[in-house]
């Protein structure tokens, strides 16, 4: 296995909020999803890895030996990085801002940069402070896939743009995956756009990872389990990781489809369910969902 990303056991404490034990892996060849819900810790979570903020414990290892804080530079120079909070001058243009970034690389590539200010319409002779949210989030972009990265990490790339512009990130993810030497991992809220080109989930709730598998692996085993109230019991309440109920029946996240069918048998209906699902009967566990 040729492991890009390792991150073990890290821990941040805020005031109000701990990040605990977080521990994934990615290999080369694949793109990861990170989701959660809103204050889950995904973008602290992206900072601890890039070393933006100081963790309190645990390790994050690039492209098998390179660790964020003893080869930071090195393993920068080989991460594209694509983050909410803009470091730009608001004043300078695409094309000057540019120029700073594009020192700072080794291996820039000034042909791929124009490739895609082109793809993205992006006027380089426009200042920073005069882009839309879209085109500074493609800006970013264009950027971090302009120095022969061979990890992208991104914090919510897709958030707050039209379909339009989400469809056609997404479109050059799947694009830049012909390349098998690299990795993607990127948050979001929006778990339809991981559905389409995600290989891999990784899902956080309240600084906790609840799961982090193959994306097939995950649809195929959790299910939805629809049925009548009489059905419940103890036994079978407690194979539930999130239920919904109402007068005349229940329905309930399940982990593991293969068991509850063997203890409920005939008498409910299976459904498979979304990444949608999955994340909101978690997130309301035994609450109504
Ligand atoms: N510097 C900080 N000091 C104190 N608390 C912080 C700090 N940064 C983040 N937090 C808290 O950590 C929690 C997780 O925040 P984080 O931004 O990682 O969540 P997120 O999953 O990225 O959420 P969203 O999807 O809304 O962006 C929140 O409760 C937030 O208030």
């Amino acid at each position: 296995m040729n492991i890009i990303l390792k991150v073990e056991n890290l821990k941040k404490k805020f005031k109000d909020f701990t990040l605990k034990d977080i521990s994934f892996s990615l290999e080369r060849g694949y793109i990861m999803g990170f989701i959660g819900p809103n204050g889950a810790g995904k973008t602290t979570t992206i900072k601890l890895m890039m070393n933006l903020i100081k963790k309190d414990g645990g390790d994050v290892v690039f492209f098998e030996g390179l660790g964020s804080v003893a080869n930071e530079r090195e393993a920068k120079q080989r991460i594209g990085f694509v983050y909410d909070e803009n470091y730009y001058y608001d004043d300078l243009t695409v094309q000057e801002m540019k120029y700073i970034i594009a020192r700072f690389y080794r291996n820039w590539d000034e042909a791929v940069f124009q490739k895609y200010l082109k793809r993205f319409e992006l006027p380089p002779r426009k200042k920073i402070k005069d882009l839309s949210r879209g085109m500074k989030m493609k800006f970013s972009i264009a950027l971090a896939l302009s120095h022969h990265a061979e990890l992208i990490i991104m914090d919510e790339p897709t958030s707050g743009l039209d379909p339009v512009f989400r469809a056609e990130i997404l479109e050059i993810l799947s694009d830049l995956m012909q390349d098998e030497h690299m990795g993607v991992f990127f948050s979001t809220h929006i778990t339809k756009d991981l559905e389409k080109i995600a290989d891999y989930i990784t899902f956080i709730n309240r600084g906790e990872i609840v799961l982090s598998d193959a994306k097939d692996a995950i649809l195929e085993s959790y299910g939805i389990v629809k049925g009548g109230r009489e059905l419940m019991d103890a036994d079978v309440r407690k194979e539930f990781i999130g239920i919904r109920e109402n007068e005349f029946g229940f329905e309930a996240l399940i982990r593991d489809v293969k068991k509850v069918k063997r203890v409920l048998e005939s008498n409910v209906v299976f459904e498979r369910p979304t990444l949608d699902d999955i994340m909101l009967y978690t997130v309301r566990g035994n609450n109504d969902v």
